[in-house]
């Protein structure tokens, strides 16, 4: 973003916006001084600790002007532009949402209770093949994360991707509120956050928040298998298409081929085109097949979109194959995980060509709620010793799972640890793993499996 201290000041209703202000243009927006670059507006926010404490660091790093909230006025700096506002994260807020309507591109809003990192990174690279796209970096996607995206944008941005997450009611409303969508797509209701919910359907609820800002004239783009989505959408105006595996969806697959590389799959709408992934496991068929509507959406050639989802770049750690120390194949999803996603992952692990042993490592999924072991427990579902041979688990709601295969395993192909004792499994699975095994790691962020990755991948 390229914008006058004075235009911000304008921008975010300063209290001292009337005053001179240098001719100083920030070119950046930061939260945090470390990573902040030179020419940046430094957005001093809350967490732990109180950004506010960290300026010097920001003018250290090249800040050009700060945000400042009024009741830290007495601590202001004095060695460049402080911009005064009440709360420093509404001011983030008005400034993001003040750019968007400077640039007017289109907007793409996509949540869902998995998926939504994988789809934001499809629908962006068929949107690349004609236009100028702005996409959520990483996982940015809450109530700072989404502001961050819009001021991100260069100024020919021609659509925006938003990855919008959420645990709580109000907060997409909020998010698509701000961001006014062309596009909303949802990829799928799961469990994710449940103990915030206590149900699937009020997780649907909470996701349908998306189109509140949904323009009138825009697309709703569902996961049509899903009947909680399908009842809901009954609610709304705006235009909708589907998708799923149900050929009662606008976008039906079929013909669906799953390897460890690649995923390959047939449509209703293209019956003669082969659309082909760079991703293993079926569920990502859906992402592909959301990001494919929207394409059509955007009057982006099949053709053109199938060449785009067959060269898209996934955001590490999900469903990606790495190597081992040991030459073993390691499948690395250990950004998140909640039930829906695990079983997708270990049906698709099963399922893959091995000429060793298959060693599931499988961490505590969190914000499960009251559910968690029960949760946990379902889990056996997808672990047969007849194709998963070993199982590692690590988390105090693993013991449930622990409990449940000792009615299906041997007792030596169990290996159980405390969240606190993942150094010993970390240990433990060295000792054993071999070149001819494959070792699938899933777990939630707070269980931190990365640590488990980066031991073998050493
Ligand atoms: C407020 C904030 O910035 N938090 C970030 C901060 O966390 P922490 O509280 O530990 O900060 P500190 O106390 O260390 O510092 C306070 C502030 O000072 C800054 N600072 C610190 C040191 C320094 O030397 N210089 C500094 O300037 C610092 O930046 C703080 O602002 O740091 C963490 C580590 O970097 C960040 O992870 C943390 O960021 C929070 C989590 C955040 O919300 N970041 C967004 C950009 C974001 O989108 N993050 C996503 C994850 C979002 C998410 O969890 N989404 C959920 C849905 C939930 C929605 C909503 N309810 C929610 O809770 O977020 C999902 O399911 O996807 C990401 O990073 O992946
Ligand atoms: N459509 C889907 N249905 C079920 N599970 C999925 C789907 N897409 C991805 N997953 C699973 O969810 C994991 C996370 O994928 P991704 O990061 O794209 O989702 P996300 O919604 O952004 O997750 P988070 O909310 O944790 O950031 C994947 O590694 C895979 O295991
Ligand atoms: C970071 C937070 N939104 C989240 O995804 N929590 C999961 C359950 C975790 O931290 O592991």
């Amino acid at each position: 973003m390229k914008m006058q201290v004075t235009e911000i000041a304008k921008a975010v209703q300063a209290s001292n916006a009337a005053q001179a202000w240098p001719d100083v243009k920030v070119t950046g927006v930061a939260f945090d001084s470390r990573k902040l670059t030179a020419g940046s507006l430094f957005v001093p926010l809350s967490g732990a600790n109180d950004g506010h404490d960290y300026i010097q660091s920001a003018i250290d790093h090249g800040a050009v002007a700060t945000l400042w909230a009024e009741d830290h006025a007495a601590q202001a700096p004095t060695t460049l532009p402080v911009i005064l506002v009440p709360d420093t994260l509404v001011a983030l807020q008005q400034l993001g949402q003040y750019y968007l309507q400077k640039i007017n591109p289109k907007v793409v809003a996509v949540t869902g209770s998995n998926g939504k990192t994988t789809t934001k990174d499809m629908v962006a690279s068929v949107l690349a093949t004609q236009f100028n796209v702005t996409k959520t970096h990483a996982n940015f996607n809450n109530q700072i994360g989404v502001p961050i995206t819009l001021l991100s944008m260069e100024p020919n941005t021609e659509v925006v991707v938003v990855e919008m997450g959420m645990d709580h009611f109000g907060e997409l409303d909020f998010l698509s509120q701000l961001v006014q969508p062309d596009v909303a797509v949802i990829t799928m209701i799961g469990e994710a956050h449940i103990e915030f919910f206590g149900t699937r359907d009020k997780i649907a609820d909470a996701k349908m928040e998306i189109v509140h800002g949904l323009k009138e004239d825009g697309t709703f783009i569902y996961n049509g298998d899903e009947p909680l989505l399908q009842e809901r959408a009954q609610t709304i105006d705006q235009r909708q298409r589907t998708f799923g595996l149900q050929e009662t969806n606008t976008l039906a697959a079929s013909a669906i081929e799953t390897s460890r590389a690649t995923t390959s799959f047939k449509t209703n709408l293209w019956p003669e085109t082969t659309f082909t992934i760079p991703m293993m496991g079926a569920y990502n068929v859906n992402n592909a097949m959301a990001a494919l509507l929207v394409a059509d959406t955007f009057h982006i050639r099949a053709n053109v979109a199938q060449q785009a989802l067959a060269k898209f770049v996934p955001t590490e750690n999900r469903t990606e194959w790495l190597t081992g120390q040991h030459g073993e194949a390691i499948l690395s999803d250990v950004y998140n995980s909640n039930p829906t996603a695990a079983k997708r992952v270990l049906a698709a692990f099963a399922a893959t060509p091995v000429t060793g042993k298959r060693i599931a490592v499988l961490g505590d999924m969190l914000e499960l709620g009251e559910q968690a072991d029960t949760l946990h427990a379902s889990l056996a579902t997808e672990l047969d010793p007849q194709t998963i041979q070993t199982v590692y688990l690590n988390g105090e709601h693993m013991r449930a799972l622990a409990k449940d295969l000792a009615t299906k395993y041997p007792a030596t192909a169990i290996h159980y640890y405390p969240t606190h004792e993942q150094p010993q499994l970390i240990n433990d699975l060295q000792q054993t793993v071999t070149a001819d095994d494959e070792v699938l790691l899933k777990g939630s962020h707070g269980i931190h499996l990365e640590n488990v990755l980066a031991a073998l991948e050493a």
